[in-house]
């Protein structure tokens, strides 16, 4: 789907030594979420992300992650609701991980990381034709992060895990049919904190309506040994680098408050 297509990065992994101009700079992600500086905000709605199974494509290694891509041609998978107005279209789903447990999401709570952090990304569907005006433009991208902590297996996610060895190297691809998204949700959809960023890789484009889940998902311990076994590498290149550690260091809050949707 075009919303990967022009997931354009370069092409090592320096992008983590952070690049010198920032769009702006007054609204990057990841920041530190500090409970309880956060905001309760009575007039946040319940979130409602209606999403098909039957729009999932594939599964690709784009040397900095893999996507799990899903056809956002149509409105059959969507996000609604929350702190959002209109209709977000699924376009893609990853995640940020650590070389060990004791780190690897991209945000944290009150300066804890998770092992690990998934991220939904999802455009406006409403006011832009493209992915790529959305990702430009304010309010045109809304990214649900859901935190994953280490327990028990994840069932829903092991699907997804018994198809990463097929995209180990970097611009690998395969087939992925009918995952339902909404398996890596946590129980309590209700409980989110809602601020405005950015991408978290270049572009870096402060067009991003983030939604964290309060409550973490548990995947086991192999799981995430497996996320670690993906390499930064593609198969030409005689040094292969595991992929871990893909997460963008935080940024400063500039002012900007954090609402969250529970007192
Ligand atoms: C050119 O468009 C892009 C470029 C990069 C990303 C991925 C970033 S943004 C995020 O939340 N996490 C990430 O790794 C993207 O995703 C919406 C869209
Ligand atoms: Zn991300």
């Amino acid at each position: 789907s075009a919303c990967s297509s022009r997931f354009v990065l370069s092409h090592m992994h320096p992008m983590w030594q952070e690049p010198l101009a920032i769009p702006g700079g007054d609204r990057q992600s990841p920041i530190d979420i500090a409970v309880r500086q956060s905001i309760f905000d009575p007039c946040l709605n319940p979130l409602v992300a209606k999403y098909d199974p039957r729009t999932c494509q594939q599964i690709w290694n784009n040397g900095y992650s893999f996507l799990v891509e899903y056809d956002d041609t149509t409105d059959k998978s969507t996000l609604s609701g929350g702190p959002l107005e209109g209709r977000y279209r699924l376009c893609q789903f990853h995640f940020h991980w650590g070389e060990n447990n004791a780190w690897g999401s991209e945000h944290t709570v009150d300066h804890r990381f998770y092992p690990a952090e998934l991220h939904l990304v999802h455009w406006n569907a409403d006011r832009y034709s493209l992915f790529e005006e959305a990702v430009m433009e304010e309010n045109g991208l809304a990214v649900i992060g859901v935190f994953l902590k280490v327990g028990k297996r994840h069932e829903g996610l092991q699907k997804l895990v018994d198809a990463l060895p097929a995209v180990r190297h970097k611009d690998s691809v395969v087939e992925f049919m009918k995952f339902d998204p909404s398996c890596l949700l946590p129980s309590n959809t209700k409980d989110y904190w809602t601020y405005a960023g950015s991408l978290t890789t270049p572009p870096l484009t402060e067009a991003v309506t983030w939604i964290i889940m309060k409550q973490p998902i548990e995947v086991s311990h192999d799981q995430l040994a497996v996320f670690r076994s993906l390499l930064f590498t593609s198969a030409e290149e005689e040094v292969q680098k595991s992929m871990v550690n893909n997460f963008r260091s935080q940024q400063p809050l500039r002012g900007r408050r954090v609402r969250s949707s529970f007192s």
